[in-house]
């Protein structure tokens, strides 16, 4: 019986006291059972931050919110990770970002470690004054505790350049001293081009490889896609799917979805609006039906049961946001793939719906992406920055978005590889589950490091 506090979203990241869950690695673990004391010891993250953080409103009052930053392994590298501002932030939350971004960053082959971190401040409805003196304000204590070589964190939801702006700016005051302590930094100041669109193009690359496995050698041509959310990972990743020829119906936010209800889909001029709206700190449903050309589900919907016929599916808002009933409706609907954009998209239910599919159906089933693989493309080129920031250089957009490429088709061979090692139970054919293949792979490059380092015996 444990003695911690309920930790629900990283109990489920880590599968540590929902035994029935902790199928992936099991037959890793059958196989190597001296990694099991790799896995118990992993789980416990180096090293928790927790602050409080106070800041003035335009109205001279004192405000005060929760600061966090969790160093969970640094075997492969520094700390790396983003920073998270969304009133639903805790430490549950933050544990299971962090441990999922360990693995994920192992699977770029970058030597980076892994860390999460954020605050309970909720941006939405807040002035530029106010996230200002908010983001100075967090950044003096974080300050303390990263560092170019120590921990470098980035952007998650609700923090964006502008936000690591004052960040990086409070540091540089503090400390004197000009170094790469944050990615996703501005281009005119140590920024890597493609930073902001990595994840979502990553997550688009990611599914060519899923795609073309599953036979769609034509890719997204043709193909119907479904997005939720509208922020950074699901406006770029859209826009590479109308890139490479597909039709992206769906956005979504915390109120409901639109829909777009001709068959031509959203444009790329429409979703420049959603950036301008989304960057207002305002909600979706203000870009109207443009004359019936989308409609609005209210309610808090999400896209995935709202259209009868999709190829592709890619969660892209935030954690649990598709279930089992919504995973049976997606396989029904036609979907080919389903690859996670955002951390932990899918709940656990709905995994086993897409496991089960891949396992009775062989390569017709429907593919599912993990996020720590499908959206790993962020923090790739967030390491791409470092070595930039390094180098005191700045690599072309062409050089960078190659180099993106590569990366994402390593990490989907590395799952397809490792998953082949140890094939779904119950499979009429040898089929790679990702899921399994991202977590072995993941895993087992962090704990080969930490035996080096004596962390384990
Ligand atoms: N920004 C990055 O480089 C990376 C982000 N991710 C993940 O991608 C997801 C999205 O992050 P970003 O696009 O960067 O953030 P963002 O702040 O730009 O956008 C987040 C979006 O999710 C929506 N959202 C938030 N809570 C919601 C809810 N409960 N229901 C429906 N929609 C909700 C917001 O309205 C917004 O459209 C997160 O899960 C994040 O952890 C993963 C890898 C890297
Ligand atoms: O770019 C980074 O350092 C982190 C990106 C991130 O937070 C994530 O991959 O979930």
């Amino acid at each position: 019986m444990s003695n911690l506090p309920k930790e629900p979203e990283f109990e489920q990241a880590s599968n540590s006291r929902a035994a029935q869950r902790f199928t992936t690695l099991a037959p890793f673990l059958k196989k190597y059972p001296e990694y099991k004391k790799a896995l118990e010891v992993v789980q416990i993250p180096e090293r928790i931050i927790q602050f409080r953080v106070v800041w003035e409103d335009d109205n001279h009052q004192a405000q005060v919110n929760r600061g966090f930053r969790v160093q969970f392994n640094s075997a492969l590298g520094p700390y790396k990770g983003g920073l998270r501002l969304h009133p639903t932030v805790n430490l549950s939350v933050l544990k299971f970002l962090g441990f999922e971004q360990v693995f994920k960053n192992a699977l770029t082959g970058i030597p980076i470690g892994g860390g999460k971190g954020g605050s309970d401040f909720d941006p939405k409805g807040k002035s530029d004054a106010e996230v200002r003196r908010f983001v100075k304000s967090f950044a003096t204590e974080l300050s303390r505790h990263i560092g170019a070589d120590t921990d470098v964190p980035a952007g998650d939801i609700g923090f964006s350049t502008r936000e690591g702006g004052f960040l990086f700016g409070q540091y540089k005051a503090l400390k004197n001293e000009w170094v790469g302590i944050l990615t996703g930094k501005a281009l005119d100041w140590g920024g890597s081009h493609v930073r902001p669109e990595a994840t979502g193009y990553g997550t688009v690359y990611y599914v060519e490889h899923m795609l073309a496995h599953a036979g769609h050698a034509d890719g997204f041509k043709g193909k119907r896609v479904i997005i939720s959310g509208s922020g950074q990972v699901a406006q770029f990743a859209a826009l590479k799917v109308i890139e490479l020829g597909g039709t992206v119906l769906t956005f979504s936010d915390s109120k409901g979805s639109l829909i777009a209800t001709g068959e031509a889909g959203f444009t790329k001029e429409e979703i420049e609006e959603i950036y301008k709206i989304k960057f207002a700190r305002k909600e979706l449903s203000t870009l109207g039906d443009k004359g019936g050309k989308y409609k609005f589900h209210g309610d808090s919907a999400r896209p995935w049961t709202l259209i009868d016929k999709y190829d592709v599916a890619l969660p892209c808002a935030t954690q649990n946001e598709m279930n089992a009933q919504e995973a049976d409706f997606a396989i029904k609907a036609g979907c080919v793939a389903v690859a996670e954009g955002s951390n932990m998209g899918c709940d656990p239910g709905a995994i086993d719906a897409f496991e089960k599919s891949r396992a009775e159906k062989g390569k017709k089933g429907t593919w599912y992406g993990p996020g720590k693989a499908a959206n790993s493309g962020g923090v790739a080129v967030s390491g791409l920055e470092m070595q930039q920031n390094k180098g005191l250089t700045q690599w072309t957009p062409e050089v960078v978005d190659a180099k993106l490429k590569d990366i994402m088709k390593s990490a989907f061979q590395q799952c397809y590889d490792a998953g082949a090692e140890f094939p779904l139970s119950g499979s009429k054919e040898e089929i790679p589950s990702l899921l399994v293949g991202a977590n072995i792979a993941g895993f087992r490059r962090v704990a080969n490091a930490m035996k080096d380092h004596g962390d384990w015996f």
